[in-house]
């Protein structure tokens, strides 16, 4: 059974590895969306895979680091790529909440990165 849980998130970015005059090297700013997804079996008496109010004590504290704030003065964030944040999100979860199989990360409604820990 898969469950998931999603966060979003307003931050501010750019990429320093792009050329001069390229847009994303210049600070702009995204509403970003956070997705956690587990894989796991029922636990009974509950009938669920894992509380999701469980999850939300792993996750909040690292939604906190990262809501309204510049994401490339994060530690591990010094080039924020959707595929840098959802690697990021991964190792700060895995070890908690081991059931996670998939960090998802919509740095736009349109485009972002799966992430499956490999
Ligand atoms: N593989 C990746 N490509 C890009 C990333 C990234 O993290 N991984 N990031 C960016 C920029 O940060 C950009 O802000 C977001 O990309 P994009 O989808 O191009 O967003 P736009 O709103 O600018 O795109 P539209 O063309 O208006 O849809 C770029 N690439
Ligand atoms: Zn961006």
């Amino acid at each position: 059974m898969k469950i998931f849980k999603s966060y979003t998130f307003e931050a501010a970015h750019f990429l320093p590895n792009m050329p001069e005059g390229h847009p994303c090297r210049r600070i702009h700013g995204h509403s970003w969306k956070m997705e956690l997804h587990f894989d796991g079996e029922l636990v009974m008496p509950y009938e669920w895979v894992i509380d999701f109010n469980e999850i939300d004590e792993v996750a909040m504290p690292i939604w906190k680091i990262l809501d309204h704030n510049f994401l490339n003065e994060v530690e591990g964030l010094e080039n924020p790529t959707s595929e840098v944040i959802s690697m990021w999100v991964w190792n700060k979860i895995k070890t908690s909440l081991p059931a996670l199989y998939k960090v998802v990360i919509f740095e736009t409604p349109e485009a972002g990165t799966e992430y499956f820990g490999d």
